[in-house]
């Protein structure tokens, strides 16, 4: 488990201070895919640096499997290093190295014997797919390929937590695919713990079980995929789920009441609900913005309504009948 507590990150440039990280508090649980999402800018790198001490934080505590990183003696904080690796954007394989030499790459660091190194980077090469691409270069490999070399790498020490920062962003979204189902697979069958950090909302919504999302080095809101996603509570939230919006001088304040609707299931997305409130109570409403997204095996509906005035109440008890629908009276200025 991974327990972050008020972690501050201030960088000093030429400039003046940046403050990346601003009290952030997180809990990461054994076993878990845990996605850390947020525009450019928003800290995501440096928090997950802070993960392994890469980066030390200015404050707070980061504690590894009831372990407080910063207390722990030189020795043990390379221990706790070996089992917390991480794979990056740009792969970062040593590109004299054959891949089977990058594989093996920690292992000569921890002092393994080389035959040993050698025979356990064979079995990664076969976990990650590639046990063909022992004596290529990583020039030779394709960006996916690549990836899985980083990964099986990142394995070789055993680690328990696997950090990937942006780890499928320079890849196309099939070559995404798979990569992301590979780890989800080393999730499950090795038991490691993931964190991905990433500025796109479809690797979040494909392979994670939480979600924190971060905004201006703050944690603006985190907890289930399904939750955060399908009602997004905070602004940096519904920036992300709902990118653009609708137009905030579409329906106009004077007249009209804005409200979120969210659908839990198909068979509530199904319901034609703006043609029954205008034909069975004669309420017409503005439809502002709609969407429907899968998360975690579930179809939600989001649905932004401006609702006559005159007529709130009773459209809102109208819709409140229907199960699995969730009303929420939203500020005009919200899209
Ligand atoms: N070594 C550094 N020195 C000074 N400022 C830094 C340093 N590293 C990061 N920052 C600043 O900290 C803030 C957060 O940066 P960080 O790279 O963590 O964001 P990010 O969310 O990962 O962004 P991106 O998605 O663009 O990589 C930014 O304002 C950045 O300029």
């Amino acid at each position: 488990m991974i327990e972050l507590k008020h972690i501050c990150k201030t960088f000093d440039s030429g400039g003046g201070e940046v403050e990346a990280l601003k009290d952030v508090s997180l809990t990461i649980e054994k076993g878990e895919i845990y996605g850390i999402i947020g525009m450019s800018g928003a800290g995501k790198s440096t928090l997950v640096r802070c993960m392994n001490l890469l980066e030390r934080p200015t404050s707070g505590e980061i504690w590894v499997d009831g372990q407080e990183l910063e207390q722990m003696s030189a020795k043990d904080l390379r221990r706790a290093r070996r089992e917390i690796t991480m794979i990056f954007q740009h792969f970062n394989l040593l590109m004299q190295r054959t891949c089977l030499r990058n594989v093996c790459f920690p292992m000569e660091l921890s002092g393994m014997k080389k035959a040993d190194a050698e025979k356990r980077a064979r079995e990664l090469l076969d976990l990650v797919g590639l046990p063909d691409k022992a004596n290529a270069y990583p020039a030779q490999l394709s960006g996916g390929q690549q990836q899985r070399i980083a990964i099986a790498r990142a394995l070789a020490t055993n680690p328990k937590v696997l950090l990937c920062d942006e780890a499928t962003s320079a890849l196309d979204p099939n070559t995404t695919h798979q990569i992301l189902q590979l780890i989800r697979e080393l999730n499950r069958e090795l038991g490691i713990t993931v964190v991905i950090i990433t500025h796109q909302m479809s690797v979040v919504k494909e392979i994670c079980d939480k979600v924190a999302i971060l905004d201006g080095g703050e944690v603006a809101e985190e907890g289930l995929v399904s939750a955060v996603f399908a009602a997004p509570k905070s602004a940096a939230g519904r920036r992300l789920v709902f990118p653009g919006g609708a137009d905030a001088l579409v329906s106009d304040p004077a007249s009209e009441r804005r409200v979120r609707l969210i659908f839990r299931d198909s068979q509530t997305t199904g319901i034609p609900l703006v043609a029954r409130l205008a034909a069975e109570e004669s309420i017409y409403c503005n439809v502002i913005s709609a969407s429907t997204q899968k998360l975690s095996r579930e179809v939600y509906g989001s649905m932004l309504l401006g609702i006559p005035s005159a007529h709130f109440d009773r459209a809102v008890d109208f819709i409140k009948a229907y199960p699995n629908i969730q009303v929420e009276e939203v500020e005009h200025h919200v899209q």
